[in-house]
């Protein structure tokens, strides 16, 4: 995200929405009878600024009232819909990730026991299961009892391009009126889709997007669900290379990282692991001679080096590919394998052990861990407010900490990249002691 993206943004891009107006009393009435407004607590009239510095708010030139801001996630004392006449379900979309069953599990807790709804229905393998005809799962509490300690997700999951209004009329004839779609930058693109097809047949079909993936690309949001999972694993592959690459003569650890166009995982897993020299992300270029050049002084110099790579680095030393895989997301060409040959061949001159791990699915195929599951939970449960309020193309998420309702347009309109001049970048820099360009 860049300061010009969060300068742009404007009143009406934060605008969600609404099914219609909202005139059911929530069942949450007594659990929110005496809520008392605090610095932990938004209240739903309320509104959470988009600036968070001075510098920032004071350059827009307008009054306070009119900065920008995020509409507020959380429950609302009226709602659209009456919740005995939902019907909800789930789809789960695009890569595995950490935490997708502790979503499903939330949502069918929260949607049947908070809110009391008719019935929730689990479509299966992404959004192919709301185009092929196949019957949707009943999903019950006890269904879903233990589900958030397994990886992957009970549903099934998909990548590939589906007809929205063939994904509505099933919808239309299992009558769901609140879809959740639990998925990354192309699920939410296809959400905002399903959205527009339901508004164009003027049907009230809620459709609430939840952030999943391990690459954090997701902008405006703290974090994608399964991020922080995602690379604490990492960091156990970072940290076998580098027990072997300490170990060996001349020790080479490479290690190469999930993370398409965002090098967020490298960059966590790094500063979890340490111990690493050079962390090489797709938002930073480098040359192979830069590279070459660092590690033969590292070795010099202390006897072995880590290298970390995110798959989609240094895409620029490969040769060109177009290839897409059936979601329309680029086929990166293998920047591990290529710089495990460019290392052996360029260091040649020297005995070398140079050791090579790949996590690859590893890393996402797993459990949440406790960060993510409390985060799932609470995504799952603003998911639910969102419904039952009656927005529509919309996706929960915190934001500095507090939980916010934003466009679903709005999530799809840029990515989350590591900023070469940010805080998060430096502190990597500070860590691996890397010069600044390679
Ligand atoms: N631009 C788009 N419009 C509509 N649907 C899309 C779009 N991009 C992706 N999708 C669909 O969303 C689903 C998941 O997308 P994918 O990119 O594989 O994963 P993710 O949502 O994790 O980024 C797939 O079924 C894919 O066809
Ligand atoms: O499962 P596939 O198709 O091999 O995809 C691998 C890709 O999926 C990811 O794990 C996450 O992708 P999404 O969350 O966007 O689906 C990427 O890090 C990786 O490049
Ligand atoms: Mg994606």
């Amino acid at each position: 995200m860049r300061l010009s993206d969060l300068q742009a943004i404007t009143h009406e891009d934060l605008l969600i929405t609404r099914l219609g107006p909202r005139t059911v009393e929530t069942p949450l009435q007594e659990l929110l009878g005496n809520r008392q407004e605090s610095v932990h607590y938004v209240t739903e009239t309320d509104r959470v600024l988009v600036d968070d510095t001075l510098g920032m708010a004071k350059n827009r030139g307008v009054d306070a009232a009119d900065l920008p801001a995020f509409n507020p996630g959380g429950p609302r004392r009226q709602l659209f819909f009456d919740p005995s006449e939902v019907t909800a379900a789930i789809v789960t979309c695009g890569g595995l990730c950490p935490g997708l069953n502790n979503v499903i599990r939330a949502l069918v807790l929260h949607l049947r026991h908070a809110y009391g709804c008719r019935d929730v229905l689990g479509f299966r393998n992404g959004y192919q299961g709301l185009a092929d005809g196949s019957e949707p799962l009943r999903l019950t509490p006890d269904l879903v009892r233990d589900i958030h300690t397994r990886g992957g997700t009970i549903l099934g999951t998909s990548r590939g391009s589906q007809d929205p209004a063939t994904m509505i009329d099933t919808l239309v004839a299992h009558k769901v009126n609140a879809l959740f779609v639990v998925g990354g930058d192309g699920t939410l693109r296809g959400a905002q889709m399903l959205a527009a097809e339901a508004a164009r047949r003027g049907l009230p079909i809620a459709v609430v997007g939840v952030p999943k993936t391990i690459d954090n690309d997701i902008p405006w949001i703290d974090h994608s669900f399964g991020f922080q999972t995602a690379y604490a694993r990492a960091a156990e592959s970072i940290q076998a290379a580098h027990t072997e690459a300490s170990s060996g003569v001349n020790g080479i650890g490479l290690v190469k990282l999930m993370g398409r166009h965002s090098g967020f995982i490298a960059a966590h897993a790094t500063l979890v692991a340490q111990g690493v020299d050079f962390t090489l992300i797709p938002e930073v270029p480098f040359t192979l001679d830069g590279l070459l050049d660092g590690v033969r002084k590292k070795l010099a110099n202390q006897g072995h080096a880590v290298v970390v790579v995110a798959e989609g680095a240094g895409q620029d030393l490969l040769p060109p590919s177009t290839a897409t895989d059936p979601s329309g997301n680029r086929k990166l060409g293998d920047i591990g394998a290529f710089l495990r040959e460019q290392l052996t061949e360029g260091l040649s001159d020297l005995p070398l052990s140079l050791r090579y791990i790949d996590p690859g699915y590893a890393i996402r195929s797993v459990p949440a861990n406790a960060f993510d599951a409390v985060y799932c939970t609470r995504l799952a449960q603003a998911a639910t407010h969102a419904a039952m309020a009656g927005f529509t193309s919309v996706m929960v998420g915190s934001r500095r900490g507090r939980f916010i309702n934003l466009p679903i347009a709005l999530a799809t309109a840029t990515s989350n990249h590591v900023d070469p001049h940010g805080d998060l970048w430096m502190a990597v820099l500070e860590t691996t002691g890397q010069p600044l360009s390679l």
